[in-house]
């Protein structure tokens, strides 16, 4: 807590010393009204005016009118907020882009902005409140210290008293506080996700009809989430008690406490009331302390996110190009390499195999038989759970997430596009915006374009949605294949498209075939007839073949072979 706070704390310098400015100097404020009550008291009891109260009176209005006389002074701290807000979110958005963090589980859009945006929205308490307030009560406790001493009496040891049941009786909650809190969090998040989803699938839902129980699911999730904030308010309620109850009980006592010294003469009335103002100034404060801290502990998870992504940001490159890249990758090898999921059985065992540019080498499989598992070690996503993965002479384990995506490209059926034009998505990644057409000509990829009339200008709507399934595929292709990578995965990057693109993005992967590391992924028929090296996984092993073997040869992949074609055939 103590470094989340450090770490706080750090941002938004240019408006920090002003912000410190004000904060001072509303503390500073607190200081009048005990001395006005201190002149009031001496006056009453003694029938004279205090000078030195005077003095101090007209001093402290005098600093603090003469420091509102600048110009923005009350906005200070406001200004330091917004300021360090705006650097925190920034940060954070730039974490969220670093190779290491593209595909984290716990970033998905619904949490980035439920849960993580929304943190740094309520950061206002944060700069807002508990710096003000921290700043006030050092101040107050301070001259209550002073004066208590001065005055031989015992009453600065109320306040730490007071903090330190505050303290325990937050702390007795705060046993219940993680449960809560994760609970409200978890409800708000399923919530939320279900909604997006929901609105992403709008169309699906009415078309299958299923809008009243996809309603039901959603009133579901609402009513636990209603049931959560039902008990997190509560435990709120029951916090705001305990405070209340230790902040009253303490001013109270304290007046009660003070009253036997005035009545045998130990204090004057003046002082007596000068230390109770004082204590209760201060009581006040740490009752908004704590009520903060109750704020931050249902924030903490945000923050902790926050937290982790600002440092992965500044701990990675900004992105793949800035990544150190070494030599170009020409060689990736599995050298009895086994892999099974935490909670699984080995998916598969002992396989070797070796990629190198020349040929267009596939890999197959039926469902489930552990191909885009493969894939995602080649991405650096995944690790083995035994045996080596070589990249030229380089182990997996040592590239970093960096290197990882500055070498490897990957594809699969579900790429996403942006609501521009097609130049536009064919081109995202191109830092030099001439020459690319003729990269993508080259290879054969999305000559569709020449017969629309407004050509590579054309829209392709919202995820490429005017576009067939089969143009999309081959912008995202083209688009990768200018990104000039090493070694390109194609994980079942021609199924759901249409028997000639699939024939124009197969052809097109031959040619790439010819200077890069190709993987094919696919278990369709069509396709694995053009591959020029197989890889057939089967029941936990690798076989390397060409496919007449394989198809003379090898009973799985006859099957399998079999089972394709008779879907094929089926339509
Ligand atoms: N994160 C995961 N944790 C546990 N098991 C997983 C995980 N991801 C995949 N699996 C399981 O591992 C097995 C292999 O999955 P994988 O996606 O690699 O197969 P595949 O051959 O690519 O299948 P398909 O052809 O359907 O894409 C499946 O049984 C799958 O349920």
């Amino acid at each position: 807590m103590k470094s989340l706070f450090k770490e706080l704390f750090r941002y938004g310098r240019a408006g920090r010393a002003g912000a410190l400015q004000q904060m001072i100097d509303e503390a500073v404020m607190l200081l009048l009204p005990v001395a006005a009550a201190a002149v009031v008291l001496t006056w009453w009891t003694e029938r004279h005016w205090s000078w030195g109260g005077l003095e101090l009176i007209a001093g402290l209005l005098g600093v603090t009118g003469g420091y509102y006389l600048l110009p923005g002074a009350r906005r200070r701290i406001q200004e330091w907020t917004v300021l360090a807000k705006r650097e925190i979110r920034t940060r954070y958005l730039r974490g969220l882009f670093t190779p290491a963090l593209v595909d984290d589980p716990a970033l998905t859009s619904h949490q980035v902005i439920q849960r993580d945006l929304n943190g740094i929205a309520r950061l206002d308490s944060f700069y807002g409140t508990f710096l003000p307030a921290i700043c006030a009560s050092g101040l107050v406790y301070a001259v209550l210290v002073v004066l208590a001493v001065a005055w031989h009496s015992w009453v600065a040891l109320l306040p730490l008293l007071c903090m330190v049941l505050m303290g325990g009786g937050m702390m007795l909650l705060q046993k219940l506080s993680p449960t809560i809190n994760r609970q409200y969090m978890q409800g708000f998040l399923k919530m939320g996700g279900r909604f997006l989803d929901d609105l992403g699938g709008m169309r699906t839902l009415v078309l299958f009809g299923a809008g009243e129980r996809s309603a039901a699911a959603f009133a579901e999730d609402a009513e636990f989430f209603r049931g959560k904030t039902m008990a997190l308010l509560k435990y709120q309620l029951q916090s705001l008690f305990v405070l209340n109850g230790v902040v009253f009980a303490g001013i109270g006592g304290s007046a009660l406490l003070l009253a036997p010294a005035v009545t045998t003469g130990r204090l004057t009335l003046t002082q007596a009331g000068v230390l109770w103002l004082l204590l209760a100034q201060l009581l006040v404060f740490e009752r908004r302390l704590g009520y903060f801290m109750h704020i931050i502990m249902s924030t903490r998870p945000a923050l902790q996110n926050i937290s982790r992504v600002i440092s992965t940001g500044e701990t990675a490159p900004a992105g793949p190009t800035d990544a150190a890249t070494s030599a170009p990758i020409t060689t990736v090898r599995f050298q009895d390499a086994s892999f099974h999921y935490p909670d699984g059985q080995p998916l598969w065992a002992h396989v070797t195999l070796t990629l190198q540019p020349g040929r267009l080498i596939g890999l197959v499989g039926k469902n489930g038989s552990g191909k885009s598992t493969l894939a995602q070690i080649l991405r650096g996503r995944l690790k083995i759970t035994s045996g080596t993965v070589m990249f030229n002479d380089e182990t997996a384990t040592q590239l970093t997430p960096a290197e990882f995506t500055s070498h490897v490209a990957y594809l699969n059926d579900r790429p996403y596009l942006f609501s521009g034009t097609i130049g536009e998505n064919i081109a995202l990644g191109v830092p030099d915006q001439t020459g690319w057409w003729a990269q993508v000509q080259a290879l054969g990829l999305c000559a569709f374009v020449e017969a629309l009339p407004q050509g590579l200008a054309t829209p392709v709507g919202e995820n490429g949605r005017f576009l067939s399934p089969g143009q999309r595929q081959q912008i995202a292709f083209a688009r990768l294949v200018l990104m000039a990578k090493d070694v390109y995965v194609f994980d079942e990057a021609t199924a759901n498209i249409d028997a000639e693109n699939a024939q124009i993005m197969m052809t097109a992967m031959q040619r790439l075939s010819q200077t890069k590391i190709v993987l094919c992924i696919t278990h369709e028929w069509q396709a694995i007839r053009l591959l020029d090296q197989i890889n057939f996984l089967a029941q936990g092993r690798i076989t390397t073949a060409g496919y007449s073997e394989l198809a003379k040869d090898n009973p799985d992949f006859k099957r399998l072979l079999a089972s394709q074609q008779g879907m094929e055939a089926a339509g």
